[in-house]
């Protein structure tokens, strides 16, 4: 049975508000979709424990055997609660329910036999007669008969992630996992294959068939190793075939503007520097220039530190572009940025005669309207944006070089939209402060060259970096007054803490009073993500022109932000930021030749983990060594699942930063194939043909699929 081509309309006859939530919130659309939602946690439940042997402090869950034997309301108000006694006949416990409570005594039944799982608590109880006595609950326990389940619920179980709108209409973890149950169940034959005998032989996989059943539910800890094996081979090779084919298809049938000339645009900017190019800065300006010129089309990745001067290296490479008639574009991830480098740029080429426009989502219609058909006639040369450059309605003229100032934000298939706004390709450079090991970067970007900036500008010195507990709040305030009135600015940055928009907001908010009570003499500027994009614009401005002495933001002012004035950081909550989010927030100062510092603070209450990642940051400033000490430290997959890294996001199952020899085999083995049969027409390669496009156009990136 092709379970793909099945739709998801028999669930639409009966549940359809389920449906629809499915496919907004986790792009399922058919049963096979969730075949492919893949659990993002397992739990080891093959032990039943005894109610005799429970240790209600050191068992993190336990799974009992046992029936319901009393019901009982207790207590009034917001403390009503239903409480019921499970004995498994070595003792008994008391189960809580705090909310929804009539439901559970009609799905529950009074002397049928459940399997429980949940969290023990212990309770001290006074007794009348002065003692105290240990009593041990489990509150809100998750029960399942156990015939009710497949393969029954004892064994290692799969979580699925949920959403708040999933949960809205009951499709909880349980509700998902029996959807797959049904699905499977009614399949009665083996999944079709995806992957070739020879390389289901060569390299010793698992059937598709048994690899889906067993991620869903997995028969033993080897067999879901095999599956996930099998499933991340499957998943990397694909995309490996996907992006090489493409790239022999470039190369084969694209030819690259040829740059040749070195003309006034470009001297203008060069010749009005303030400081000379850095050794490291001089020598990928050649490496792009003569990639540029040589009839070829680039597809090149800068990789640089914070602040070693890579923006600058983008706006004279557009100028290459410019000087030879073409235009260039720069795409940026938030529109702070966009802002900030369309002003930076405008300044630089002041006194020139190039036309430099911004374009993000929040420009107005008129404003569009007007700058738009000046894009496609190719009066405006250089267009600055975040990823509404993408949309259809931007057509260029003759767009000759692309930048991406990526930080990983988006997927390859928005970089692609913008390269395909030619006929012909246009040069593409992609800018990162993260460096990448080299297959990695092939994986995400293609076949590429690199250029890498390994010198800061002179003068530069390493960021002073400090911990301090959150109590030596008032010492910290006193450094930070007088470094102001050393004439100094000060970024003082808030973590996002509950990823709901509107507590962030107020965290924030109470962040910007404390502080504005604290330096009433000084204005204090504040940026965060949901502000009007004017609003947003004028505190910016307010610091970069040192009117505001403070700011005051979250995140949005990591990549990229360069105000060089401003050398002091204070980072509230340090331990809730990842390492190379540290290194690019810390980034923002240190960017001239002043002594800059950045003080984490933390309360006491720090992970290990936290407390790694705080010493790794003030001990080095090497981006190189961090996101090395980054790698290491989030460390192989395990049984518990791994947040996706940035990386990753267009993946289900494979972690580019963890599947390193999945993703050599696969690379190799794409290529070995592609060499040989470089448009999949020989027998052996058909199946991978068919799949090849099928996975391109589920990827949205047809662009990629061959001919
Ligand atoms: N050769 C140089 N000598 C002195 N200053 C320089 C040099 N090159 C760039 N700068 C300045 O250093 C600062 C950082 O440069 P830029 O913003 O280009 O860095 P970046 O690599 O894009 O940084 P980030 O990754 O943090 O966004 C800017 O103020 C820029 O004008």
């Amino acid at each position: 049975m092709d379970i793909s081509r099945q739709s998801i309309m028999q669930l639409q006859c009966t549940k359809p508000d389920k449906v629809k939530v499915l496919k907004e919130e986790i792009n399922v659309f058919s049963w096979k979709d969730l075949l492919y939602y893949f659990p993002y946690r397992y739990t080891d439940r093959s032990k039943i424990h005894k109610i005799s042997e429970i240790d209600g402090r050191s068992m993190p869950f336990i799974q009992l055997k046992g029936k319901i034997f009393r019901y009982e309301y207790l207590g009034e108000g917001k403390s009503r609660r239903l409480s019921a006694v499970f004995d498994d006949g070595t003792g008994v416990i008391e189960l809580i329910w705090f909310r929804s409570l009539t439901w559970i005594t009609k799905m529950y039944k009074l002397g049928r036999e459940y399997i429980l799982f949940g969290k023990p608590s212990t309770f001290r109880l006074s007794t009348p007669s002065g003692s105290s006595l240990e009593r041990i609950s489990i509150i809100h326990p998750e029960l399942e008969e156990e015939n009710k389940f497949y393969e029954g619920v004892i064994g290692i179980q799969g979580e699925y992630s949920t959403t708040e709108k999933m949960k809205k209409v009951s499709l909880h973890s349980r509700t998902i996992k029996q959807m797959i149950i049904e699905i499977l169940e009614n399949i009665k034959e083996p999944l079709s294959e995806t992957l070739s005998r020879e390389i289901i032989n060569e390299y010793k996989l698992i059937s598709l068939d048994e690899a889906i059943r067993n991620i869903h539910f997995p028969k033993s800890n080897d067999l879901l190793q095999e599956a996930q094996y099998r499933l991340k081979f499957e998943e990397l090779f694909y995309l490996q075939l996907s992006i090489l084919s493409a790239a022999k298809h470039r190369e084969k049938h694209i030819d690259g503007f040829r740059f040749k000339e070195i003309g006034e645009n470009f001297y203008f900017l060069k010749n009005n520097l303030p400081f000379e190019l850095t050794t490291a800065q001089k020598r990928v300006v050649n490496e792009i220039w003569k990639n540029m010129n040589t009839g070829k089309q680039m597809n090149r990745l800068l990789q640089g530190d914070v602040g070693s001067g890579k923006t600058l290296i983008a706006l004279l490479s557009i100028l290459l572009a410019t000087d030879n008639g073409f235009q260039g574009a720069i795409m940026v991830p938030t529109e702070v940025l966009a802002i900030q480098h369309y002003e930076t740029i405008s300044r630089m080429l002041n006194g020139s005669a190039i036309k430099v426009s911004l374009l993000t989502g929040s420009t107005k219609n008129k404003l569009r309207e007007e700058m738009l058909p000046k894009v496609k006639s190719g009066e405006i040369q250089i267009l600055i944006g975040t990823h509404a450059l993408i949309e259809d309605s931007v057509e260029f003229n003759n767009l000759g070089l692309v930048v991406v100032d990526e930080q990983h934000r988006f997927g390859v298939t928005q970089r692609a939209k913008l390269w395909n706004k030619n006929s012909n390709p246009p040069h593409v450079l992609v800018m990162t402060a993260t460096p990448i090991p080299r297959t990695l970067a092939m994986t995400i970007y293609g076949d590429l060259d690199v250029s890498i900036i390994d010198e800061l500008p002179p003068g530069r010195k390493p960021v002073d970096t400090y911990h301090r507990y959150d109590e030596k709040r008032d010492k910290i305030y006193e450094y930070v007054r007088k470094e102001i009135q050393k004439g100094k600015q000060v970024y003082i940055v808030y973590p996002l803490i509950e990823e709901n928009e509107k507590i962030d907001l107020t965290n924030l908010q109470d962040g910007f009073q404390a502080v504005s009570k604290v330096f009433p003499e000084y204005n204090i500027c504040m940026v965060h993500g949901q502000m009007k994009p004017e609003e947003k614009k004028q505190e910016m401005q307010k610091f970069l022109s040192g009117e505001a002495q403070i700011m005051v933001a979250t995140t949005v002012i990591e990549v990229g932000i360069d105000v060089r004035n401003a050398s002091v950081m204070i980072i509230k909550n340090a331990e809730r930021f990842g390492l190379s989010q540290l290194h690019q927030l810390r980034g923002r100062v240190g960017r001239s030749t002043e002594q800059a510092v950045c003080i984490l603070m933390t309360n006491h209450e720090l992970s290990e983990d936290a407390r790694k990642r705080i010493t790794i940051m003030t001990n080095f400033n090497n981006g190189f060594i961090i996101a090395e000490e980054d790698l290491k430290l989030r460390g192989p997959g395990s049984l518990n699942g791994i947040k996706q890294s940035g990386f990753d996001s267009n993946l289900k199952i494979a972690r580019l930063s963890q599947d390193g020899d999945i993703l050599d085999y696969t690379r190799n083995l794409a290529r070995r194939i592609l060499d040989d049969d470089p448009n999949l027409e020989k027998p052996q390669n058909i199946l991978l043909k068919q799949h090849l496009n099928k996975w391109n156009i589920e990827n949205k990136a047809e662009w990629l699929s061959i001919s």
